[in-house]
């Protein structure tokens, strides 16, 4: 499997069944999309900004609700095995991506796995086993995350630097040194994550060095 992003903007994700894992995922996808659970208990775990619709759908009846939403993806978070299998026929039916909580990685067009993922501003690393192992993608997620701190501030200064350069008119090939420089050098990294302002002065000295 390869990993793509996803812009889910304007668009819906259905999760079917409210458990931890489907709150989980609605969690994560309500942050982007319009997510909508449909489930017959929520307890009271935290869906984030997603809707919750109180309903158990059949494997006859869930297609309805896909129809019904046009989601971009369907997540099949249920413990029900024939519900699960009839979500992910209908999602396929209607042209969506199918996510199945129940199984080792999808293996068929349109199926997606969610890995674990970590963010600092516009960056963002995902790490997935192949459905092998996934408390293993969550551990090294707890390692990247200490790993990534102060990525984010660096994306944000390298933007800046090459929009400049850009404007400048200033040959790709110095461009790339120069920004390769900036992301190689710890004490612009030091600069971003004392908070200190002059990380950007960091980098003005790291490049200059590159023409002496
Ligand atoms: C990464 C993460 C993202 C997320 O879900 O948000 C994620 N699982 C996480 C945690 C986790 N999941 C499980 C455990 C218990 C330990 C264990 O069983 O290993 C733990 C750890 C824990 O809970 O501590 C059990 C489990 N998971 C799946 C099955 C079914 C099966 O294997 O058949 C079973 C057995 C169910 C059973 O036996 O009943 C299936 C999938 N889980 C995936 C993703 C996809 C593959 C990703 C990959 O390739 O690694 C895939 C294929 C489908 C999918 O869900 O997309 C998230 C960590 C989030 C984070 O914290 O960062
Ligand atoms: N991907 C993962 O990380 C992961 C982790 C643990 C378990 N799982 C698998 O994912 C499934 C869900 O995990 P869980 O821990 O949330 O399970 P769970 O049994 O705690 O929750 C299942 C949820 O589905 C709801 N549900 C039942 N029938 C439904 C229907 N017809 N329509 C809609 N909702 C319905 C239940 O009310 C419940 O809220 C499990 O069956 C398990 O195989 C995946």
């Amino acid at each position: 499997m390869i990993p793509l992003l996803h812009d889910f903007a304007d668009e819906t994700v259905l999760v079917v069944g409210g458990g931890p894992v489907g709150a989980r995922k609605a969690r994560r996808f309500a942050r982007e999309a319009r997510t909508v659970v449909v489930s017959p208990a929520f307890a009271d775990r935290d869906f984030g900004d997603a809707e919750l619709v109180r309903a158990a759908p059949t494997p006859e009846t869930v297609g309805d609700w896909v129809a019904r939403l046009a989601p971009a993806l369907v997540v099949a978070a249920t413990d029900d095995a024939a519900v699960n299998d009839a979500a992910e026929t209908a999602a396929r039916e209607a042209g969506a991506l199918v996510n199945r909580a129940d199984e080792a990685g999808g293996r068929d067009a349109d199926s997606v796995v969610v890995p674990a993922t970590v963010r600092d501003g516009s960056v963002v690393a995902a790490v997935a086993t192949g459905g092998a192992a996934p408390a293993l993608s969550k551990e090294l997620r707890r390692r990247i995350e200490r790993e990534i701190e102060g990525a984010g501030a660096m994306a944000d200064l390298v933007a800046e630097i090459r929009a400049e350069q850009k404007a400048a008119g200033m040959a790709a090939t110095a461009r790339r040194d120069r920004v390769r420089a900036v992301v190689d050098a710890p004490e612009v990294w030091k600069a971003l994550q004392d908070g200190v302002s002059n990380a950007r002065q960091e980098a003005n000295r790291v490049m200059e060095a590159i023409d002496d």
